[in-house]
């Protein structure tokens, strides 16, 4: 569980942050989306401690990253697994490689034991058999799923995943989604999502946190997205035709 009070961030004269609160929850899909420059990804660098905020806490379970010492800080880091946007696999290593790195980095654990849990976490995400690999050999999809397994092969508590559906189609985007949904549910991670997607939304939008100009303006379900009266909301869901029509069809529904 990850619970942020009251955080306001300022680059210069401008409040980019403006006070946000929230709780994102253990075993969940937490999504953080708004407009672009609505203060996300800098929210997102504050959660990752990459930005002090000025003002306010965040609690990882019931310890301030801002009280932590150098050893929590980095039992913190080990916890954490990262899905970056467009994957940043190392090209010149192997998929085997790439998916041990974070246990090279963080472990002292013997070749043999780091290669089975390797294997273990391609299987999780059904890539058995691509080990010797090179990214550019595997597609775009793939090399997702390889970046999800690299992500997790150190049991992360937390998974952050920035912009994870970039450059993909549509029905693998889906799969990305529902592999980050059924992961976070499989080992109980506290997931936070930065996303630009409705797709991502209607799929695994378990906890969304809306963010308009710094301020949390909404924060609810995917299913009560659809029903709510927030204009700032409404505005940033039905801004395409496709969702439009849904809305109108809801309506005629009633
Ligand atoms: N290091 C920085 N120094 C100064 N201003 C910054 C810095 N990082 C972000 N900002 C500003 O903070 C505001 C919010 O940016 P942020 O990147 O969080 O938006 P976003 O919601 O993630 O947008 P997008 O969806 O386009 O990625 C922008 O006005 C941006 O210029």
């Amino acid at each position: 569980m990850i619970r942020i009070e009251n955080i306001h961030k300022r680059f210069g004269e401008e409040e980019i942050l403006k006070g946000i609160s929230t709780t994102f929850e253990k075993g969940k899909t937490n999504l953080i989306i708004g407009q672009s420059g609505s203060g996300k990804t800098v929210m997102l660098k504050c959660l990752l401690g990459l930005f002090s905020p000025e003002e306010g806490r965040i609690f990882y379970e019931d310890k301030p990253i801002q009280e932590m010492d150098e050893e929590e800080q980095r039992d913190l880091r080990e916890d954490i697994g990262m899905l970056f946007q467009g994957g940043a696999l190392f090209d010149s290593m192997t998929i085997e490689e790439n998916v041990m790195f974070p246990l090279r980095m963080f472990t002292n654990n013997k070749k043999e034991d780091m290669l089975a849990r390797v294997n273990e976490v391609l299987s999780r995400v059904k890539l058995d058999g691509v080990n010797k690999k090179y990214p550019a050999e595997i597609s775009g999809g793939m090399q997702k799923r390889v970046s999800i397994a690299r992500a997790i092969v150190n049991k992360p508590k937390y998974l952050f995943c920035d912009e994870p559906n970039s450059g993909l189609d549509p029905k693998t985007a889906t799969v990305i989604d529902n592999l980050i949904q059924e992961i976070t549910h499989e080992y109980d991670i506290t997931t936070v999502v930065v996303s630009h997607d409705m797709n991502s939304v209607m799929e695994i939008g378990e906890n969304i946190v809306f963010l308009k100009n710094g301020l949390l303006v909404w924060q609810g379900t995917n299913n009560e997205i659809f029903k709510t009266d927030n204009q700032d909301v409404t505005d940033f869901v039905y801004s395409s035709d496709l969702f439009k029509k849904i809305r109108v069809v809801q309506q005629k529904e009633g």
